[in-house]
């Protein structure tokens, strides 16, 4: 860990700090002041205390804990999402997968490292802003040298045919892109949408029912992680969880009769 790698401290509550380390640099603690030098001494799995006698541990951050505090143009898929995400489309090293929107680039990142320096992202945003944030933090923290960016309605856009593995769309309304998308996914392969709310699903379902496009429906699911406190005696379901985040949509595309 060196100075310009990005820091994450961790309290003995589990609260956590994310920042960059600089030359000269310093974090500033209502109980203290730690320097960046004193971390990077530290290193990864180490141990610093403040002049307080406050302790906190060092660490790289994982994939999880930056898309957590990454800067937003837009709310990030969340990662236990994102993971299922990648789950759902049956990622593999080597694969070409399509994205839209690139929104913060949360997702960006789970599916960059899913498919690997030998596969390829092709995420696609409508707005500049937002994918300008979501390259940055691409940048900020691993680049696979793996993605396409493309600044377009995805609903608008001319696609190869049968040119991908896995579809995902975290997008206000998917449906008005499947008719661009359909022909450009492999048959048997498939195509997922996170949605936050349950009336968007049934109108993706009925979208597909009513234009017989051609997809299974193969599960919607919500991914609910209940995380415990557990410092014996205490030993009980945390009283703050992470609630509902959005509806996972997972639809196989077939052939067209
Ligand atoms: C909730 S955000 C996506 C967040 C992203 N998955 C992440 O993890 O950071 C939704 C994004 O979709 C973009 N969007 C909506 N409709 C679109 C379309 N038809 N084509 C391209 N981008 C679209 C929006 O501008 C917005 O940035």
């Amino acid at each position: 860990m060196d100075f310009g790698d990005l820091a994450l401290l961790q309290d003995r509550q589990g609260r956590t700090y994310l920042f960059r380390l600089q030359e000269g640099g310093a974090f500033h603690y209502h109980r203290g002041l730690i320097r960046h030098e004193d971390l990077r001494a530290a290193g990864p799995g180490g141990k610093v205390v403040t002049p307080h006698g406050e302790v906190f541990t060092v660490h790289r951050p994982s994939l999880e804990d930056y898309v957590l505090k990454m800067p937003r143009a837009t709310t990030p898929t969340y990662p236990k999402d994102a993971i299922t995400l990648c789950l759902l489309l049956d990622l593999a090293p080597g694969m070409r997968v399509l994205e839209a929107g690139s929104g913060s680039g949360g997702l960006t990142l789970f599916l960059a490292r899913a498919v690997g320096p030998t596969g390829q992202v092709y995420s696609y945003e409508a707005r500049a802003k937002h994918q300008a944030q979501a390259r940055r933090n691409l940048e900020a923290y691993e680049n696979w040298g793996n993605v396409v960016w493309t600044l377009a309605d995805l609903a608008e856009s001319e696609l190869p045919p049968g040119f991908f593995d896995a579809v995902a769309l975290d997008m206000m309304e998917p449906w008005k892109a499947l008719p661009a998308i359909t022909p450009a996914l492999k048959p048997d392969r498939f195509l997922a949408c996170y949605l936050p709310n349950l009336t968007q699903v049934i109108t993706l379902l009925q979208a597909i029912e009513t234009e017989q496009l051609p997809y299974l429906h193969e599960r919607t699911l919500e991914v609910l992680h209940r995380e415990w406190d557990l410092r014996p005696p205490v030993a009980h379901p945390r009283f703050q969880q992470v609630g509902h985040t959005a509806f996972l949509v997972q639809l196989r595309r077939i052939h067209t009769s």
